[in-house]
C-alpha cells in the first residue's frame, strides 16, 4: 500500500472530484459515512458523543458525522471550535444542514473555558484539524488540546483522519497533539502513524476506504509504502516440483560465542525453517555440540578458538573458499572480540555477494567505521534503533532519522532495516517500506536472531535482496502474530516465532 503525503492526498481529492465526477460535499459525505458506520459498529446508542469540529474540512467531516449519528438515534453534540474566522465552504454547508435538522445540537467553543462538562464515558470525536494543519497549534488552541488530553483518561477519544496537531509528513514530537484512543483515517496510512514518536497519539489506526479515484492511487509514484498480503503474494515463489537441496542454496551462518550460543541456535533454526537448501554454521569450539544437538539439519564447522570466532574462512574448503556459499548471515551472539573484528574485516575482503549483517557484526562496524563502505552492495543490515545510532549517529526526531536511514541506504547501496513496531526498510533506490505485521510480544530476546536466520535463508534460496527483506520481515511478523494468537504476547518467545513460520508460509 502506498503512503501519500498531505499534498498528494489533496491532489487525489481533486482528481476524484474532477474525474469520478463527484462534488466535494458528496466526497465529504462519503468520508463521514465511512466514519459513522465504523462508530455504529463499535459503540451503542446510549453513549453520548461530543464532536469537536474545526473550521476546515476536518471540521466539516465532524459536522456531517454529528448529523449521521443523530439520524441513527445517537445522542450527539457538535462543539464548533472557533480557531479562525474563516470556515471552509463544505464546513459551512454541513453546519447549515445540521442546524436545519437539529438546531439544538450545536455548541460554540471560542475559549478553553467554553468546554462543556461531559457526562461519564462520553465518546469524544476529534475533528478539529486533519491534513490541512500547517504548523504547531498555539495560543488558546494549545490549551484546548491539553484539556482534551486530560479528558481522554476518562472518555474514549476518536480522531478523524489524524489526531489534531499531528503533521502528516513532518515531526510534531514537541507540539501539542491530541492523544487518541482510536484514529479513523481515510484511504491511506499517513507517514506520521508509522513512526514511534506518535505511538502514544494515534491509538489503534483504522484505514477507511472512501473511494478516492483508483487511477490517481495506482499511477502516482510514492517514496513510502506499507507492505501487505497482496504484495507478498507477488514476491513469494512456491517450490519447484523437480527441486533438490542444491536448488535452494547453501548458506553460511557465522554466529555465537561462549554464553551466547542460543542466538546462533535460534538463527540456524529459523534459517532452516524458512526453507534454505543447506546450512553450515561457523561457531567457536564451545558451540559444536550445542549446534549439532539443537539443529541436526545444519552442518557445523568450528573455529580454532574455544569461546569466540576468529577464523571464519576456515569454514570453507580452500578450493572455492567462501564463494561456495550463496550467502552469509553474520552477527547473532558473535561477540565483539578483537579477533572477531579482524575476521570480519577479512570476510568483507573475500566475500563480495549480498549478505546479512546483524547484532555484533553491526556493533563491530560501529567500532571500525572504515568497514562500512566495504560491505558488498545489496547486503541487508538489520539494526535496532540503538545499533543504528551507534553506526550512523543520532537524530533530533523520527522523521530526521528516517531521512538519515534512507540517505545511508542510497549512498552505501545497502538495504537497511530499522527494527521497530513498523520496521522501516530503506532501499538503495530511495524507497522505504514499512512492515505491517508483528506485535509487542516480539519485543523479546532472540527475536532479531530469528529474523537474521529468515533473511539469510531467503537470500540463499535466490530471492533478490529487496524481495528477501520485504518477504522475510513480513513472515517474521506474521509468525509472531500467529504465535501471539496461540499463546499470548506475554508467553511467546523467539522459539515460538520459529514454530509458527510454517503456518505463516501457509497463510501467504
Ligand atoms: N481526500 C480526503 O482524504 C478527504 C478529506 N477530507 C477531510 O478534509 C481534511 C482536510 O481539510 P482541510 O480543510 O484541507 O484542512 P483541515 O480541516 O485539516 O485544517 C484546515 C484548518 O486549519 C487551520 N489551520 C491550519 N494550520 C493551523 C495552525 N497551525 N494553527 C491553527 N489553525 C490552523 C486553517 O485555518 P486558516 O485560518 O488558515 O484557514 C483551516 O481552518 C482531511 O483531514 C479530512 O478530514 C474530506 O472531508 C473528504 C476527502
Ligand atoms: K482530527
Amino acid at each position: 500500500m502506498k503512503i501519500f503525503t498531505a499534498t498528494q492526498i489533496r491532489e487525489a481529492d481533486a482528481y476524484t472530484i474532477q474525474h469520478e465526477p463527484i462534488s466535494s460535499l458528496q466526497l465529504m459525505e462519503r468520508a463521514a459515512t465511512a466514519c459513522a458506520q465504523w462508530l455504529f459498529r463499535h459503540f451503542d446508542a446510549r453513549k453520548p458523543f461530543y464532536i469537536f469540529c474545526g473550521m476546515g474540512n476536518n471540521g466539516g467531516d465532524g459536522l456531517a458525522i454529528t448529523r449521521l449519528l443523530l439520524n441513527n438515534g445517537y445522542k450527539a453534540t457538535a462543539c464548533i471550535v472557533h480557531h479562525s474566522n474563516k470556515a471552509s465552504a463544505d464546513h459551512t454547508a454541513n453546519r447549515q444542514l445540521l442546524e436545519q435538522q437539529y438546531p439544538q445540537s450545536i455548541y460554540d467553543v471560542a475559549a478553553v473555558a467554553d468546554l462543556p462538562t461531559l457526562p461519564p464515558k462520553s465518546i469524544i470525536i476529534d475533528a478539529i484539524f486533519g491534513t490541512g494543519l500547517r504548523s504547531a497549534i498555539e495560543g488558546w488552541m494549545a490549551g484546548l488540546i491539553h484539556q482534551l488530553n486530560d479528558l481522554q483518561t476518562r472518555h474514549t477519544l476518536v480522531a478523524i483522519d489524524l489526531p489534531s496537531g499531528m503533521l502528516a509528513d513532518a515531526s510534531s514530537a514537541h507540539m501539542p497533539v491530541v492523544h487518541a484512543s482510536i484514529t479513523l483515517s481515510f484511504e491511506v496510512y499517513k507517514l506520521a502513524f508509522l513512526l514511534p514518536e506518535n505511538a502514544a497519539r494515534t491509538g489503534q489506526v483504522h484505514i477507511l476506504p472512501i473511494g478516492l479515484h483508483p487511477d490517481y492511487l495506482t499511477q502516482t509514484p510514492t517514496r513510502f509504502h506499507v507492505t501487505d498480503a497482496h504484495m507478498m503474494r507477488t514476491i513469494y515463489q512456491p517450490r519447484q516440483p523437480f527441486a533438490h537441496k542444491g536448488t535452494y542454496g547453501h548458506a553460511l551462518l557465522v554466529a555465537g560465542s561462549y554464553g551466547k550460543m542460543g542466538a546462533a541456535v535460534l538463527s540456524a533454526k529459523a534459517c532452516l525453517h524458512a526453507g534454505v537448501g543447506l546450512l553450515t554454521c561457523h561457531v567457536p569450539q564451545c558451540g559444536y555440540q550445542i549446534i549439532q544437538i539443537s539443529a541436526p539439519s545444519a552442518m557445523c564447522v568450528t573455529d580454532i578458538q574455544e569461546t569466540y570466532s576468529s577464523h571464519f574462512h576456515e569454514s570453507a574448503p580452500q578450493t572455492r573458499g567462501l564463494q561456495q556459499y550463496k550467502t552469509i548471515g553474520i552477527g547473532p551472539g558473535l561477540g565483539t572480540a578483537t579477533g572477531t573484528a579482524k575476521a570480519l574485516e577479512q570476510l568483507l575482503e573475500q566475500y563480495r555477494q549480498p549478505m546479512v549483517l546483524d547484532a555484533d557484526a553491526l556493533n563491530i562496524i560501529s567500532e571500525y567505521p572504515f568497514l562500512l563502505p566495504r560491505i558488498p552492495h545489496g547486503s541487508l543490515l538489520t539494526p535496532h534503533p540503538k545499533e543504528f545510532e551507534r553506526i550512523f549517529g543520532s537524530s533530533d526526531n523520527d522523521f530526521a532519522r528516517l531521512e538519515l536511514l534512507s540517505r545511508q541506504a542510497v549512498s552505501l547501496q545497502l538495504y537497511i532495516l530499522l527494527k521497530g513496531r513498523f520496521t522501516a526498510m530503506a532501499c538503495p533506490d530511495g524507497a522505504v517500506y514499512f512492515n505491517s505485521t508483528g506485535n509487542p510480544g516480539m519485543a523479546t530476546g532472540g527475536s532479531g536472531d530469528v529474523l537474521t536466520g529468515i533473511l539469510t535463508s531467503l537470500l540463499a534460496q535466490g530471492y533478490a535482496p529487496k524481495a528477501a527483506i520485504l518477504l522475510g520481515t513480513y513472515l517474521h511478523g506474521l509468525a509472531g502474530d500467529i504465535a501471539a494468537a496461540r499463546m499470548s504476547q506475554e508467553a511467546m518467545t523467539a522459539e515460538s516465532i520459529i514454530d509458527c513460520l510454517g503456518p505463516a508460509f501457509l497463510q501467504l
